[in-house]
């Protein structure tokens, strides 16, 4: 695409019209150009480039040991595969720890991808460093309740607001990152009730995901909605399919099938 040509892809202000008419926004990960085309041309509104790229593709059991680097590649990847969503890249474990630090990362990923925004999991404690950013022209999505990159801190993975006081941090969180002009916010495995309220106290869209079905918008791990696992997806993951299965099948056969010695089926050629 020539420097010229206007960008179809949707842009924040597109996102925040869908809120103000009542639209849902439909979120993905994805981490590779095949499968953003497949995702951006199935409707899409945001491809986000999750760090859960650690546990899917790199195949580490946490998000942790996930670099900016390997961030960088992959989200450079799904811009190239992509037209229409507007593209999120997650700032991993380590590239958030100061307002600076975090500044000089954020605009890494921008000029060598391409991508329109990050995100950054955190509650209060990230209110400056998304200040920052935003001042700095950078759109943020803000991530709260389970942030993954925590997991060892807050020992293990489970539902988050339940009580009264991880409610009211909740909220105050939630009020707070749109404060700082974050122009979305997740909300990751907060009890349905809890995340409904809170959607109804922000302008910015909630995008849940493990939160029930009263946010504004809803996000999942790619893998998670095609079957593509080999290990169980989250509870609150209901795969619309069996692509796992459908690779075991095509390869059992190939394998079988040369194994025969009747594949490849016989090549034939065209003529000059
Ligand atoms: N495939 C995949 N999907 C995800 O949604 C995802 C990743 N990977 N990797 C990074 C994080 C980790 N996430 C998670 C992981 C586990 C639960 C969870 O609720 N797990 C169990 C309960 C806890 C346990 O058994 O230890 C569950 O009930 O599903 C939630 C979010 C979300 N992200
Ligand atoms: C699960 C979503 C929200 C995420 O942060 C990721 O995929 O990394
Ligand atoms: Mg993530």
């Amino acid at each position: 695409m020539s420097a010229q040509t206007p960008s179809k892809r949707l842009t924040i202000r597109d996102i925040a019209a869908m809120r103000r008419r009542g639209e849902a926004v439909a979120m993905l990960t994805a981490y590779d150009a095949t499968m953003a085309a497949l995702v951006d041309m199935s409707g899409a509104d945001m491809i986000l480039i999750g760090d859960s790229l650690g546990n899917v593709v790199l195949g580490h059991e946490t998000t942790l040991p996930v670099t900016l680097d390997d961030m960088i590649r992959h989200a450079a990847a799904v811009k190239r595969g992509s037209q229409r969503a507007l593209l999120v890249c997650d700032l991993p474990f380590g590239a958030v720890i100061d307002p600076d630090t975090t500044l000089v990362n954020a605009m890494r990923v921008l000029k060598e991808t391409g991508v329109e925004a990050v995100k950054i999991e955190g509650g209060l404690a990230m209110v400056p460093l998304v200040e920052k950013l935003v001042n700095h022209g950078i759109a943020v999505v803000a991530h709260v309740g389970l942030t993954p990159q925590h997991v060892h801190q807050m020992g293990g993975y489970y539902i988050h607001g339940k009580d009264e006081t991880s409610a009211a941090r909740l909220r105050a969180e939630a009020l707070a990152l749109e404060g700082a002009g974050a122009f979305a916010i997740v909300l990751e495995c907060v009890t349905p009730a809890l995340a409904a309220e809170i959607t109804q106290s922000l302008t910015i869209p909630t995008i849940g995901i493990g939160s029930g079905k009263d946010c504004a918008g809803q996000v999942l791990v790619i893998n998670d909605l095609i079957g593509l696992n080999i290990t169980p997806p989250p509870s609150f993951a209901k795969p619309r399919a069996d692509v796992a299965s459908v690779i075991r099948t095509a390869v059992g056969e190939y394998v079988a099938e040369t194994k025969a010695k009747r594949g490849p089926v016989p090549l034939v050629l065209r003529a000059d």
